[in-house]
């Protein structure tokens, strides 16, 4: 799929650019291009793979030319770049429009320019019918993808993207924050147990990406289904696995937060195509003349459900355990936990 060509992550340094080098280090790419702002994030992904494969380019998609100055060949793109902490976004939302709503148009007319012949844009469920700066941030960046797609031909550049829930144990999220509780004796800190999260793994986000890469028609948002949890099935699920008994202590929701997410909104729902494990939600390939499309309005769209992680499949306890115990980084944790045992068993029982 990807022999003898070039990729570009841009933001790669983050957990999902490392899932994809991974993933593609070993086939027959020619080339992984990082692009991000840290030096010494590169540098230090630099001294774990040692791989001519990779390189790394210094940048900000805030900034045009250096966005540019890292496309020239490059055959795709995967633009995981953005400010994604939802209660930081919070206090800083013109930071959120710089990077994931301007950063992304430059990252496409750059494209566009440099004849990328596919760019996959990650979005988040909270882009889906969003309240906070980071969602309508996401939204917007949903928005201009779309309508950039429809600005240059897909025989030159198709422009789609990816929607996806949590991932699982990424930098900074719920999952390592609850294990680094219990390692320092601390109470575990829930917002609000009845609150639900899809639940991703990395491989899983990666395998949307590539589906996307492999399905997606310009201006389409691809949507993985997914099962979710409760918060406090999470936080139990952590406890039982590590053998903890730290206290469970209620926080209440931080800024910004839903008590759910939702990965298809009602109206996406309707015309979304089912593709087994994934969902194709295609753009509206009208244009702005509406009365020549016109036709009554739909009875449906007042009853179809949005697909959220209320009514997706709900993990129990256990299942969330079988789950966890898939991510290599639990088995690391287990492993300095002494628990070693525990990842074992259950890697015979999957
Ligand atoms: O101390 C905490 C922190 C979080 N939570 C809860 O755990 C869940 C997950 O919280 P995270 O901070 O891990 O994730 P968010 O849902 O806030 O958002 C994350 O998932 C998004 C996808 O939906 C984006 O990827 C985003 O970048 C990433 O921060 C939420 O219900 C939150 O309320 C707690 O119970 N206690």
């Amino acid at each position: 799929m990807f022999k003898d060509k070039t990729l570009l992550i841009t933001g790669g340094t983050g957990s999902f650019g490392n899932a994809v080098l991974k993933r593609f280090l070993n086939t027959d790419i020619k080339e992984i291009r990082i692009f991000s702002r840290d030096e010494k994030k590169q540098d230090d992904m630099r001294k774990l793979y040692r791989n001519d494969k990779i390189k790394f380019y210094i940048g900000d998609v805030r900034d045009i030319a250096s966005v540019k100055n890292a496309m020239h060949n490059v055959d795709y793109i995967f633009h995981a770049a953005a400010l994604k902490q939802v209660p930081s976004c919070e206090f800083f939302p013109i930071e959120a429009v710089k990077t994931n709503i301007l950063g992304t148009d430059n990252v496409l007319s750059a494209a566009i320019e440099c004849g990328v012949k596919k760019v996959i844009c990650l979005s988040t469920d909270k882009a889906a019918y969003p309240i906070n700066a980071m969602g309508i941030s996401k939204a917007m960046m949903e928005k201009v993808f779309v309508a950039k797609s429809k600005t240059v031909s897909p025989d030159r550049t198709v422009i789609c993207g990816t929607r996806y829930g949590n991932v699982m144990a990424s930098r900074g999220s719920v999952i390592p924050l609850f294990i680094e509780q219990i390692k320092s004796g601390q109470p575990l800190t829930v917002t609000n147990p009845n609150m639900t999260r899809f639940l991703m793994s990395l491989e899983e986000a990666v395998e949307l990406v590539v589906f996307a890469f492999k399905n997606a028609q310009a201006g389409d948002i691809m949507v993985q289904k997914s099962p979710a949890s409760t918060i406090g099935d999470l936080a139990q699920a952590i406890k039982e696995l590590f053998n903890a008994d730290n206290e469970i202590k209620i926080i209440g929701t931080r800024h910004g937060e839903k008590l759910y997410e939702t990965l298809l909104t009602k109206e996406e729902y309707l015309v979304a195509e089912d593709m087994g494990g994934f969902f194709r939600v295609p753009a509206d390939k009208r244009d702005l003349n509406y009365d020549k499309y016109f036709f009554e309005g739909k009875k449906e769209l007042a009853t179809q459900e949005e697909y959220n992680s209320h009514n997706t499949e709900i993990l129990n306890v256990e299942q969330i355990k079988e789950k966890l115990l898939q991510l290599d980084y639990i088995k690391k944790e287990l492993h300095y936990f002494n628990l070693d045992e525990v990842a074992a068993t259950r890697d015979s029982d999957i």
